[in-house]
């Protein structure tokens, strides 16, 4: 298991969506853009909710593995984005960038795309045009849909 991270961040529905809104927000001041490409699995929520705020219907996927849970393999091109070009006017979303690894492969596919994630860490920076919140690179993130309420034993119990 990786060591990379000594904390988790957690992230609620909540936060992740008014997150996702504030990118939508600053993203309205860019565009327009013709349409999205979400990197899987990450990227499809808060492309969602970027193409609601944003009224984008054209979405399509960029299909890339990186992590097995917390460690980090090669990038893996599941799906590639047809059809876009070289993503001239084309928005690209993903979650987060860490490394900027799974970044890098897709701004190589659509190097004129404007590149947007609503979390980044240092390393992964650079590599993103707009993003909402930085965390260090010490901290997972933990996302709402891989996390699960869970019953929890009274303190009393545990001493
Ligand atoms: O900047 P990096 O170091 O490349 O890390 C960031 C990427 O890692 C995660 O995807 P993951 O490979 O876990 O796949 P998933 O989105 O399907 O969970 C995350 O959603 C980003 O796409
Ligand atoms: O859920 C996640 N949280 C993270 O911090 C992270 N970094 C790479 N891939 C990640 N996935
Ligand atoms: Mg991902």
């Amino acid at each position: 298991m990786s060591d990379t991270y000594r904390m988790d961040f957690p992230v609620s529905w909540d936060e992740l969506h008014r997150n996702a809104r504030a990118l939508a927000w600053r993203l309205s001041e860019l565009g327009p853009f013709e349409g999205i490409v979400a990197i899987t699995r990450g990227g499809l929520v808060p492309a969602a909710i970027v193409a609601r705020e944003l009224e984008i219907r054209l979405i399509d996927t960029a299909c890339v593995a990186t992590y097995d849970k917390k460690d980090m393999g090669d990038p893996s091109i599941l799906k590639g984005v047809e059809g876009a070009g070289e993503g001239e006017g084309w928005l690209i979303i993903d979650d987060l960038v860490d490394t900027g690894t799974t970044a890098r492969v897709v701004r190589n596919m659509l190097p004129k795309a404007h590149f947007a994630t609503v979390y980044a860490k240092p390393a992964g920076r650079p590599l993103v045009d707009t993003f909402i919140t930085e965390v260090s690179q010490d901290t997972w993130i933990l996302f709402p849909w891989d996390v699960a309420p869970v019953y929890a034993k009274p303190i009393k119990e545990m001493r």
